[in-house]
Parts: structure tokens; C-alpha cells; sequence
């Protein structure tokens, strides 16, 4: 008996129904040997990072971004419930309404961390310590591009302005973080000399920021093993998707023993943005599900992503990690069977971990007699297999003329079906333009017809799948 289960997910359709939803818990390995489970390390924090969310910073400068008072409370209310540590915020020396808004969000009593991201001078330190944040997390250009062409300042005064800021923001007895902003583009004396420097006067954390996108894995594994060795505060990680690294980038800095991993929702940012929250979450789940699912409300990612593309107004892309409309969709015949069986044939990560719907689609000439077998099962159709494979070859002779949805498939099905207990002789195909019965019934109640069709007792047929 395959599994069903009633329709939550895949709120974005194509436009076409021609998929259904399926249940059944993931094979056994996923529990017993994670073959996924990171390479044991002893400096590796894949088990026990920490998020530093800046959808409200670095997500402010997304090309679409404008977030009044009400939405950043919201936005900063949804990330605090789905469990970040920290929450980053635009500086309060950008304009005024920053300065307020910081200062509203630190009111409200956040389970997460508030933070401001401020550069390294005294005028935005000041601003900074006034605004009530729990830190300050404070950034300086160190590659010669930024040296020369942004703030124009040296080494030197970097080191002697970094440690009068540190000093300052110390002094009123809140978390405080040095970066080097294009730190990949750095030199790495001039790297590790002031992170050495701002260690031992007693940063909480230092930054490793990949600002335009360069960085490869292995480079970042390198650069953050090599600082492990030299600072003993915790390592942030700034990561920029320009080249398509920004997830595998901050595993690796875990991988290497990094602590923090900056991230916003949908990965929003400068240019194409950073590591996406739900990317990492999509990523960390497969390395230690046990640490992810305790820590963060993963049901909640949908939500909290709606709530950012509403905001900018953007689409949730198709091939978003977990909430892409077609993130847990199987449509292969050969995938369609193997899923049915045990999902942990195609999928590392269980949907359900999210609170989503995995979907058999079977409306197209890739299906297969099981994934129709599974159909029929579920509108409560009794045929034999050869009665199933039978059935199947008509639907893909429709399906190879044009595409289908699932009311054509199951009016092809129950056509047959009907045809089969009947002796009748009726062409197939005259079920499509006429709803076989129970299609009308369900489209006349005002409900689309598959979905009032589908059976909803999922817990019942899953447990017979696995
Ligand atoms: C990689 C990142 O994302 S870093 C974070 C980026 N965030 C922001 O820029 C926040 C929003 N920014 C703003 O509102 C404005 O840029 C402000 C308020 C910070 C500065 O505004 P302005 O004084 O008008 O300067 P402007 O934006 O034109 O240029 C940046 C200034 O900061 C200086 N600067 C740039 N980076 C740094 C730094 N890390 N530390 C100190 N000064 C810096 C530059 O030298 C330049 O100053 P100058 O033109 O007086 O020499
Ligand atoms: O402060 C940081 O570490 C990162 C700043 C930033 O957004 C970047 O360098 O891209
Ligand atoms: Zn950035």
C-alpha cells in the first residue's frame, strides 16, 4: 500500500496539479550511521556553531530592501522564534530612523542577541554603545582594493583605531567583534597581525569576511584553520554568494573551527547576498540533525521566508533549499517507485523536519506503473498490476501529445477502471473532457478536484511504506 498524505505543502504550484503528496519516514541510515556525518575533528564546530542572522543589516542592502519600523520588528520577532542567537542590525550612524529602529528592537526583549554593525571609528562607536544593543560588530577594509580606493587608511592606523574602538565599546560592557572586511583579498600577515592584536586586548570574536564572493572552500578551510591557531576568541564567518560558495564556504569554516556563521533569510544582501539561512539549514541538518532540530524551529523556515520575500518583493526561487515549491518533488519513474518504498532512496533530508510535503508526480510520460499503482491506491480504486502497467501505457500515450495534469490522469483511471468492472469499451480519452465521476462533485463543492480526492491519513499508509 503506498503512503498518502493530505496537501500542506508546495504553496507555490506550476500551475499544473499533476503531483501527489506523499509520506513515509526515512530509512533507517539516517539514525543509525549517518554516512553524511561530518569528518571527525576536534576543532570542527559542525556540531555547535552559532547564527548571527543580519537579514536586518545585510539584508538592508539587498538592491530591493526597504524595511519600515513595523517590518524590521516583525522580521527581527520571526527570527528570534525560529531560534538565531544573534540578530544583526543596520548601523545606527546610517540615518537617523536606523538609530531609532535599533533602538526600538533592542527593547524588546529578545531571546537573540542584538547586535550593530558599525565601521571602525569613534563617531558610529559612540552612536553604537547608546542604542542598547547586547554588541557591536565592528568592520575595517583590509585588502590594498579597500585600503587604497575606500577608506584610504594603513595598516597602522588601522591597528591604532581598532584598539581605541574595541577599547571603547569594552568599556561599556557589551560584546564586541573585529573583521576585516575582503579579508580573502587580504594579505595574511597584515591578517594575522591584527587579529593577534585584537585577541589579546580581549575582542569576543574575530571576522573573516569574504566580501566579493572569491573565496573557495579549501581557501576558507586554509585561512580558518591558520586563525584557529593564532586567536583564542570565537571566529565569525562573512560569506558573499557571488560564485555560487556561500553555503559550502560556511561549512567549511565550521568544518575548520569557526563558531559563527553570519546568514540572512533567502541569502538577501549586496549584489546576489550571502549564505541563506535555510541553505545552511538545509546543509547543517545532513551533518547533525540532532543538534539542528533542537536548536532551531525548522517548521517556521516557510514562514519566516514568505514573511522577507513579501518584504523585498521578491519569488521564493523554484530551486530554493527546502521551500522551493519542487524541493521535495519526484517525478522519474524510477524515483517515483524508490520513493514510495523508502524516501531515504532519494532524499538526505526529510521534509517533514520542516513541516513540508513530499509529492510523487505522476502526470507526465516519465511516470511508472508503481507511481499509477500508488494513484490508484489512493482513489481507492481497486486494479491488479497488470491492470496498473496497463493503464500507465495509456496515460503515457496521452502524455507524450501533450502535458497533463492530475484530473486528466485520474479521469484516464477511473475511465479505465470503470471500463474494466463494467466491460465497457469507452475511449480513454473521452475522460478528459468529461470529469469521470467525483472529479465534478469536488470541483462543484467549490475545492479543486485532486485535492478533494486525496485521502488524508498519513501516518496510517506511511507506516506501511517504511
Ligand atoms: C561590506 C559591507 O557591507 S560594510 C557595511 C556597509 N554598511 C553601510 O555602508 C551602512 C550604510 N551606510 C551609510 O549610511 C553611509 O555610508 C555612512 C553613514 C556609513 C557613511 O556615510 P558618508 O559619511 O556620507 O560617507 P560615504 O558613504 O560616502 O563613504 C563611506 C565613508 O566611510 C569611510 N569608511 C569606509 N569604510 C570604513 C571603515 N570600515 N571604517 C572607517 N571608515 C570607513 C570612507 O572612507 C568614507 O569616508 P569619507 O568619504 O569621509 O572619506
Ligand atoms: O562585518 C563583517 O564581517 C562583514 C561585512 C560585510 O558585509 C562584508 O564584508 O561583506
Ligand atoms: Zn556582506
Amino acid at each position: 500500500m503506498p503512503p498518502t498524505e493530505s496537501v500542506n505543502g508546495s504553496s507555490s504550484g506550476n500551475g499544473k496539479k499533476n503531483f501527489q503528496p506523499v509520506s513515509g519516514r526515512h530509512g533507517p541510515h539516517l539514525n543509525s550511521r549517518n554516512p553524511y556525518q561530518p569528518v571527525p575533528d576536534f576543532l570542527s564546530n559542525v556540531n555547535s556553531f552559532k547564527i548571527i542572522e543580519s537579514t536586518l543589516r545585510e539584508g538592508e542592502q539587498f538592491a530591493n530592501a526597504f524595511f519600515d519600523t513595523a517590518k524590521k520588528i516583525e522580521i527581527a520577532k520571526a527570527l528570534d522564534d525560529f531560534g538565531v542567537d544573534y540578530i544583526e542590525l543596520t548601523s545606527p550612524a546610517a540615518s537617523e530612523q536606523s538609530r531609532l529602529d535599533c533602538e526600538a528592537i533592542c527593547k524588546l526583549g529578545l531571546k537573540a542577541k542584538i547586535l550593530t554593525h558599525i565601521r571602525c571609528h569613534m563617531d558610529d562607536a559612540r552612536i553604537a554603545v547608546q542604542t542598547g544593543v547586547d554588541g557591536v560588530d565592528v568592520v575595517i577594509g583590509t585588502s590594498s582594493f579597500l585600503r587604497e580606493h575606500s577608506h584610504g587608511k594603513d595598516m597602522d592606523y588601522i591597528h591604532k583605531t581598532a584598539i581605541e574602538v574595541i577599547e571603547f565599546v569594552k568599556s561599556h560592557e557589551i560584546e564586541i567583534r573585529f573583521s576585516s572586511e575582503d579579508s580573502f583579498r587580504s594579505e595574511l600577515v597584515d591578517l594575522l597581525s591584527i587579529y593577534r592584536t585584537v585577541d589579546q586586548i580581549g575582542v569576543n570574536r574575530v571576522g573573516i569576511a569574504d566580501t566579493v564572493g572569491c573565496a573557495s572552500p579549501r581557501q576558507v578551510y586554509d585561512l580558518v584553520r591558520t586563525l584557529r591557531g593564532v586567536v583564542s576568541c570565537d571566529i565569525e564567518t562573512h560569506f558573499h554568494n557571488d560564485t555560487g560558495c556561500a553555503v559550502a564556504n560556511a561549512y567549511c569554516a565550521l568544518e575548520a573551527g569557526a563558531t559563527h556563521i553570519d546568514t540572512s533569510v533567502l541569502g538577501i544582501g549586496e549584489r546576489n547576498g550571502i549564505t541563506p539561512l535555510g541553505g545552511l539549514m538545509a546543509r547543517m541538518i545532513v551533518a547533525d540533525r540532532e543538534y539542528v532540530t533542537s536548536k532551531y524551529k525548522l517548521h517556521k523556515l516557510r514562514d519566516l521566508e514568505n514573511l522577507v520575500a513579501e518584504a523585498v518583493e521578491v519569488n521564493i526561487p523554484f530551486n530554493n533549499y527546502i521551500t522551493g515549491f519542487c524541493a521535495f518533488t519526484h517525478k522519474a519513474g524510477i524515483h517515483a517507485k524508490a520513493i514510495l518504498a523508502n524516501p531515504s532512496t532519494y532524499e538526505i533530508i526529510n521534509p517533514a523536519d520542516f513541516g513540508i510535503t513530499r509529492y510523487v508526480h505522476f502526470a507526465s510520460r516519465l511516470t511508472g506503473w508503481n507511481a499509477i499503482k500508488s494513484r490508484v491506491e489512493q482513489l481507492d480504486l481497486d486494479m491488479t498490476d497488470a491492470q496498473c502497467k496497463e493503464c500507465t501505457a495509456k496515460i503515457k500515450l496521452l502524455a507524450d501529445v501533450r502535458p497533463l495534469n492530475v484530473d486528466d490522469v485520474d479521469s484516464i483511471i477511473r475511465q479505465y477502471h470503470f471500463n474494466i468492472k463494467t466491460g465497457n469499451d469507452q475511449p480513454l480519452l473521452k475522460g478528459i473532457e468529461h470529469p469521470a465521476p467525483g472529479i465534478q462533485e469536488a470541483a462543484d463543492a467549490g475545492e479543486p478536484a485532486a485535492k478533494k480526492l486525496r485521502r488524508t491519513e498519513p501516518d496510517q499508509d506511511a507506516a506501511k511504506c517504511c
